[in-house]
């Protein structure tokens, strides 16, 4: 990482520490509404043009009615009528896949937007845009460019992105796929070599896909140099028999039948036969084979794989804005039933029943998921600000962590939300046990959530090492810079509020127990790898390093959840206070950002409350009952605004059911 780097992190890492300060300042009652107008304009961010656009077209073409809520339709109906979807979202030119480089930022924008329709549709362009086409702009070169960009952005060239085997999904680096170099002809052969081995899962395998990317083990004279990706023909000509075009020559396709969710995409298995593309095909933006059979790269061979996967974090990102975008739909659909549905009353003689939003629980089971929503979408906005600057390693490390956290979350929010639902969160036609399938995916899908948290805490161990070996000082003393520069200002003691005003309430407080946390649990994984154990130190890389890895695996965990945490505060404290400098933003809209940042971060503390307690950062004999009350009257003043806030989703009427009545 280059000087000017480190200190552009360094800058707004200390912008964000003193962020807290200003904003205590701000109103702290909840009695007024808050703008819906500035919330919806927050929200949909600069791009809300694009937004409008496309909820428009959800809205008056009849493509986007989502039958398969209402009856059984037959799969190849639904997936036809998702690339009928995808076509027409296509035409309203939006985005280019140069975006993805170029204005990451309005991508992002418009995926999001995307994932409000039927999820299929959304999961379908991360097949066709981020994996088939983001191989050949990220991997490809000026020739690749040239010969298939237009058409995937027009649709007219459908792909597939072959990484996944049935045999190794987490593990891609075991995968089994040969690339052959054959030097007479210059072509390579691409081969599956056992059943194993062939491509499983992709989108656009088993009905649509024209090409496909593969990823296969490259052979240079009986040599394996690695994993590369290819570009492969797996359909011809198309004709009336054939209207996606007939299987090519060697290439075989089986369907993975009905799935939980996305049924709208035509998952496959993909077995290839000793199939033969030019040499032109590698995508050799890396890595080069000249005509003579000489491999070039200027990456060095045990960095190859990872550099070649290190461009996939656009993807990422789509898919956590996916989970993000149906919390807030199955949110949206939660409060209106919560608001229409009537149960029990003040005392049995009362005539007038409640509504259900009206109880503890029902402000309990909602509005600490509006809270991370809003956290989340601030913390994603940001992030989306922070990619053309930030290191690769960075911007891996915040995709990858917030995939996990936010998909996990929604599955959570959107369980809740069906509950909160009774018996109407079960019926397909109020969308919200669909949404919950969905979001499930995305904790497996571009990397399964407990492995992505491995590289997180792997990244952030990194980090951490470089600092503190060999040094005889402790750790107060060291000086941390970049990603955890916070811990050079974090005291022993936590701040005291400046007025009387409860602890508890206090966001300095709360940024002081988070980064607290992050701190010491990588401090924690640092001393069992690098520590000492029977008075020596373990070697890297040995049997007994990856037994005590093996061990810490939870403690990945932990610390994924512990930086996305401290990074989520962060990051929606620098958005409002980017807001609290605009004349546009009334104090009631800034009194409720503040609040929902509050209550996120305490509901997160009160989640790992052990932790803190255990470890000392909490005490008091009340401690745990105060914690409870406070997230139980913030929630509670709250709920008064859950439908301005749900509104501000701005989820269109087509997708967001019993509004006015339920049926
Ligand atoms: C609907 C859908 C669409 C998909 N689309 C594509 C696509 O277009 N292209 C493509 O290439 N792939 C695609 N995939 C595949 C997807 O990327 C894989 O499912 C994912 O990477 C996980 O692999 P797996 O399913 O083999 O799970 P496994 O690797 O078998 O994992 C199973 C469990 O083992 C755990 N595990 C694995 N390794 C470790 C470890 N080191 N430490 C601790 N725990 C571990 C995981 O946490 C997980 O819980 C798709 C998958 C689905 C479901």
């Amino acid at each position: 990482m280059d000087k000017s780097t480190l200190r552009r992190i360094d800058n707004t890492l200390k912008h964000l520490t003193k962020v807290t300060s200003d904003i205590e300042n701000i109103h702290p009652h909840l009695n007024e509404t808050p703008n819906l107008k500035t919330l919806k304009s927050i929200l949909d961010g600069e791009y809300h043009f694009d937004r409008d656009r496309l909820k428009e077209l959800f809205e008056e073409s009849s493509t986007f009615d989502e039958i398969f809520l209402n009856k059984s339709i037959h799969t190849d109906e639904h997936r036809e009528q998702t690339l009928k979807a995808c076509k027409e979202i296509i035409q309203l030119q939006i985005v280019k896949l140069s975006d993805m480089e170029k204005n990451p930022k309005k991508f992002l924008n418009w995926f999001e937007t995307i994932s409000l329709c039927d999820p299929s549709v959304s999961l379908k362009f991360a097949v066709q845009y981020n994996l088939w086409g983001g191989t050949i702009l990220f991997l490809g070169t000026k020739k690749h460019h040239e010969r298939y960009l237009d058409g995937i952005e027009n649709g007219s060239i459908l792909g597939v992105f072959g990484l996944t085997e049935l045999g190794h999904g987490s593990n891609v680096n075991g995968l089994e796929t040969t690339a052959t170099y054959d030097e007479a002809n210059q072509e390579f052969i691409i081969n599956s070599p056992t059943w194993n081995s062939q491509k499983y899962w992709p989108g656009n395998i088993s009905r649509h896909g024209q090409m496909a990317t593969v990823f296969a083990r490259l052979i240079l004279r009986g040599v394996d140099k690695g994993i590369h990706a290819f570009v492969v023909p797996i359909r011809g000509e198309k004709s009336n028999q054939y209207p996606y075009g007939k299987l090519c020559d060697g290439v075989e396709v089986r369907d993975i039948s009905l799935k939980d969710a996305y049924n709208g995409i035509d998952n496959g298995g993909l077995l290839l036969k000793n199939v033969r593309i030019p040499r032109e095909n590698m995508l050799d933006r890396f890595s080069q084979v000249d005509a003579q059979g000489q491999y070039h790269s200027n990456i060095p061979p045990n960095r190859h794989f990872a550099m070649t996967m290190s461009v996939f974090f656009i993807g990422r990102a789509c898919l956590s804005l996916n989970s993000l975008a149906f919390t807030k739909a199955g949110l949206s659909i939660a409060v209106n039933y919560a608001k229409n549905r009537h149960q029990f009353g003040a005392t049995t003689k009362s005539k007038q029943e409640l509504p259900i939003i009206a109880y503890s629980t029902t402000h309990r089971r909602l509005i600490p998921y509006i809270a991370r929503t809003y956290a989340l979408d601030m913390a994603h906005k940001t992030i989306a600000d922070l990619i053309p600057t930030y290191p690769k390693e960075t911007i891996h490390s915040y995709t990858s962590g917030f995939k996990a956290i936010t998909s996990w979350a929604a599955v959570e929010a959107l369980q809740s939300c069906r509950e909160v639902m009774g018996g109407q969160g079960f019926r397909l036609c109020n969308r919200v046990s669909m949404l919950r399938n969905h979001a499930d995916l995305v904790t497996t899908g571009e990397g399964d959530n407990t492995v992505l948290t491995q590289q997180v805490a792997k990244y952030l161990l990194g980090l951490y090492h470089q600092v503190v070996k060999g040094s005889k000082k402790s750790v107060e003393h060291l000086s941390f810079k970049g990603e955890l520069a916070y811990i050079n200002n974090l005291t022993a003691q936590p701040p005291t509020p400046n007025t009387n005003a409860n602890q508890l309430s206090n966001i300095s407080y709360h940024q002081w127990l988070l980064e607290k946390r992050e701190f010491l649990l990588i401090k924690e994984l640092h001393s069992r790898l690098y520590g000492r154990h029977d008075d020596e130190l373990i070697e890297p890389n040995t049997e007994r390093w990856f037994t005590v890895w093996n061990q810490s695996l939870p403690l990945c965990i932990r610390i994924t959840k512990a930086n996305v945490d401290r990074l989520t505060q962060s990051f929606f404290l620098k958005k409002i206070v980017e807001q609290s400098g605009s004349n546009l933003v009334d104090t009631a809209t800034l009194t409720m950002l503040k609040n929902l940042c509050r209550l996120d971060s305490l509901v997160q503390i009160q989640k790992d409350f052990g932790f803190f307690v255990n470890t000392g950062l909490m005490s008091g004999e009340s401690k745990w009952i105060q914690l409870e009350d406070e997230i139980t009257h913030l929630s509670r003043d709250i709920s008064q605004h859950a439908s301005v806030l749900t509104q501000a989703f701005s989820i269109p009427n087509k997708f967001n059911p019993l509004q006015n009545s339920i049926e």
